[in-house]
């Protein structure tokens, strides 16, 4: 492991060292590609590991989604935990309170979502410093993750935490490269570019894919804004996940009024106090907004909806995945489904297994 953990500083002196030009561009891709393969090594328990490897906490998935609690020591992750959830966690002046991961459930809009309290992670936690890497893949493993930041400290403590995140792989509030990328058995490197590329060329794509031993693959650029690293991704597709994230400013009862305001008008971004209760409901519904669920409603024949008992389903579920909510096997029974609300072009509309459905629809459900 500490093998790994050398080469990568290696690898990354020597990008650093590189003068970035038109005659080291190939050379600066294929270490990226490299370093990018080093550090999905590095995540991979190693054999016969126990603890430390990269297999998060033993905290075992409820409700409706899972939220991530991450930040650096003491910036009030546990403190958060108690005040939206009905479990304490244990709070206190000093750094690494919290050594494990500790579950609450938060109740929003008759949904239960799981939250992860986990242990501060510092610099140096996608090397393994810490418990970093457990602590990472446990957010990985998230819907959401909310980083908590300290208003009162240096505003770098962002871009590192973000940096320590996208060192394992985690892409936050941002989609899947638009790179299609096929490995074949045979016929050798079909690369195409759907508009001329800006930042890519063939020969740059050949270089990496040959390094990566992928010899024979069809590949298809529809981004015509795609860089090196949005390439590296595809090939790594496996060890990339793309999570949103929204970044929670705590103790904003020990700044001014301006530092606030600026920090507020962040994208992707709420403030808050713990300490002063200050601000906790808009984060909880911000939280609720992000995650994207949708509350289905459903209605028995003859009988008015049941509003008062929702179902929890994901965006862009359909009425097989409403099925899937209510019963196992309710889909083989299906006949049709009549459908009241938004996603409906005249209600109700009769639809099948395929429609998708909107959030507060109202669903009956027919069988056969
Ligand atoms: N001023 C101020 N202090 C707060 C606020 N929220 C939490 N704190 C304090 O910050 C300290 C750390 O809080 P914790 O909740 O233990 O922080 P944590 O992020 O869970 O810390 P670790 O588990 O050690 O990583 C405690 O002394 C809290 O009382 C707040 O809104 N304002
Ligand atoms: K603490
Ligand atoms: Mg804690």
């Amino acid at each position: 492991m500490v093998n790994i953990t050398e080469k990568i500083k290696e690898i990354e002196e020597e990008m650093k060292r590189t003068q970035k030009n038109k005659a080291t561009e190939y050379h600066l891709g294929l270490l990226k590609g490299k370093l990018a393969r080093l550090r999905a090594q590095l995540l991979e328990p190693a054999p016969g590991a126990g603890a430390g490897g990269g297999t998060g906490f033993d905290v075992s998935k409820s409700g409706d989604a899972r939220i991530a609690l991450v930040g650096f020591p003491s910036v009030g992750k546990s403190t958060f935990l108690s005040k939206i959830t009905k479990t304490k966690s244990e709070v206190a002046a000093y750094a690494f309170t919290t050594l494990t991961a500790i579950p609450g459930v938060l109740e929003y809009a008759g949904a239960e979502i799981q939250v992860l309290d986990l242990p501060g992670i510092i610099e140096g936690a996608a090397e393994g410093k810490g418990r970093g890497r457990q602590v990472i893949s446990a957010a990985k493993t998230s819907d959401l993750i909310v980083m908590i930041l300290d208003a009162t400290k240096r505003a770098e403590q962002r871009a590192l935490l973000e940096g320590e995140l996208e060192a394992v792989g985690i892409r936050l509030n941002r989609e899947a490269p638009n790179i299609y990328l096929k490995i074949k058995k045979a016929g050798g490197m079909k690369i195409t570019f759907q508009a001329p590329p800006k930042r890519l060329d063939e020969k740059m794509l050949y270089n990496i894919l040959r390094d990566y031993k992928i010899l024979n693959c069809e590949v298809l650029v529809r981004d015509e804004n795609a860089t090196v690293d949005d390439f590296i991704d595809v090939i790594m597709k496996d060890h990339r996940k793309y999570i949103k994230c929204l970044y929670v400013y705590n103790k904003i009862d020990s700044i001014s009024l301006e530092h606030l305001d600026a920090l507020a008008r962040e994208p992707h971004t709420c403030v808050m106090s713990c300490e002063l209760s200050l601000g906790l409901p808009d984060v909880v519904a911000r939280c609720w907004h992000e995650l994207q669920l949708m509350r289905i409603y459903t209605k028995r024949k003859g009988i008015e909806p049941d509003f008062s008992e929702a179902l929890i389903v994901r965006k862009d579920s359909s009425i097989e995945d409403v099925c899937d909510q209510i019963h196992r096997t309710l889909k083989e029974t299906f006949k049709y489904a009549l459908v009241w609300g938004a996603s409906a072009r005249h209600v109700p509309q009769r639809v099948g297994l395929g429609h998708v459905v909107a959030d507060e629809d109202v669903v009956s459900i027919v069988a056969k």
